[in-house]
């Protein structure tokens, strides 16, 4: 948008901003004019004008910078061209659905997101409003405004508080809500594709006694390391591992067999046992184990998912009453 009363646009806008304002005397004419130009100029949105073929006609510095491009070349563009092609055929079927119409109503169209291709070749995630600028006489033809919300900033943010909601701070593993909504999935597809799901729940020996000793420092420390070997031996992308309770784990397999399962389980067990906390200043001798519970869902052997949930911990505890530092299968 210009800084004077004028707008620069093709043929002949100055006097089409005079018609929309006639009723005004010329000295506050100017004033208004000045004044809109300077907040739309400076306003926190993306602010275009386009005819009814879609060619942009004017546009603030903000919606130039959105764009990706100089005013003055982006002026006379269709900006259909900033379009990412996923929503680009959406526009161009209601603006030229109303340019058809004779009575030419108003539009009004959005906030909508939508994707904008800059020039540079990036995009840009926006919310778009398009309106219809009312009152215009055949003169002044047909013109719409568009405004332009940038979302980066926002959808950063939504992004973290989203991983936050599904990461146990600790560990950086997979939490408790996490974990539910995955198994009710996994458990879905399951029953639906015929095909096995194991869960293993893993459980540290004597963890109280850990703390007592070394400290919940090193408690947090040594819970971090076996997270660690536990995501380590997941076999595929679609597994998960997850903190389930406080120094409880759960992996949950899909398409895994309990054969499979137990396969991972050893590899898991084996490898905590080995682990060294000696890095953390404990003496180098010193070892820690782990408890499991496995089971798995085949051919419709448990009812719900809850009820894999209660074999794999019913399997832990056996686990824990034969004496700690083994893997025990549901029944
Ligand atoms: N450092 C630390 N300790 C935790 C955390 N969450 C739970 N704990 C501790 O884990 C210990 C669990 O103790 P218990 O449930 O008695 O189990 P255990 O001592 O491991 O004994 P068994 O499971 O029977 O082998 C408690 O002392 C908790 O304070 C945590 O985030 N950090």
């Amino acid at each position: 948008m210009p800084d004077s009363t004028s707008i620069e646009t093709k043929n002949g806008q100055s006097k089409k901003q005079h018609l929309l304002f006639k009723t005004l005397s010329k000295p506050i004419y100017d004033q208004s004019i000045t004044s809109i130009v300077n907040m739309i100029n400076f306003i926190a949105e993306g602010i275009f004008v386009i005819n009814q073929e879609g060619v942009i006609e004017a546009l603030n510095p903000l919606a130039a910078k959105f764009f990706g491009d100089s005013k003055e070349n982006l002026i006379g563009q269709k900006w259909f061209s900033h379009l990412h092609d996923g929503c680009r055929e959406d526009y161009e079927y209601i603006l030229s659905n109303w340019s058809k119409t004779e009575s030419k109503g108003n539009l009004n169209y959005g906030p909508k997101e939508v994707l904008i291709t800059r020039t540079d070749g990036t995009w840009l995630e926006a919310d778009l409003s398009l309106s219809s600028l009312a009152g215009l006489s055949a003169e002044t033809g047909n013109l719409i405004v568009g405004v332009l919300h940038n979302l980066t900033e926002h959808k950063k943010e939504y992004s973290e508080l989203r991983r936050q909601a599904y990461t146990d701070h600790l560990t950086g593993l997979s939490n408790r809500y996490a974990l539910d909504k995955k198994l009710q999935s996994n458990w879905q597809e399951s029953v639906r594709d015929n095909q096995p799901l194991s869960l293993i729940i893993i459980d540290v020996d004597y963890f109280k006694c850990f703390n007592d000793e070394f400290g919940h420092v090193n408690g947090d420390k040594c819970l971090q390391k076996i997270a660690k070997v536990i995501e380590d031996y997941l076999p595929t992308r679609e597994c998960i591992a997850a903190r389930y309770g406080g120094e409880e784990f759960a992996v949950i397999l899909p398409r895994c067999d309990i054969h499979n399962a137990s396969g991972i389980a050893g590899l898991i067990q084996q490898k905590i046992s080995s682990l060294s906390f000696a890095d953390i200043g404990l003496p180098a001798s010193f070892r820690v184990t782990v408890s499991q519970g496995i089971a798995c869902e085949q051919d419709g052997k448990h009812q719900t998912s809850e009820a894999l949930i209660c074999a794999a911990d019913a399997a832990l505890y056996t686990s824990k009453a034969e004496g700690r530092n083994r893997i025990s299968k549901a029944s």
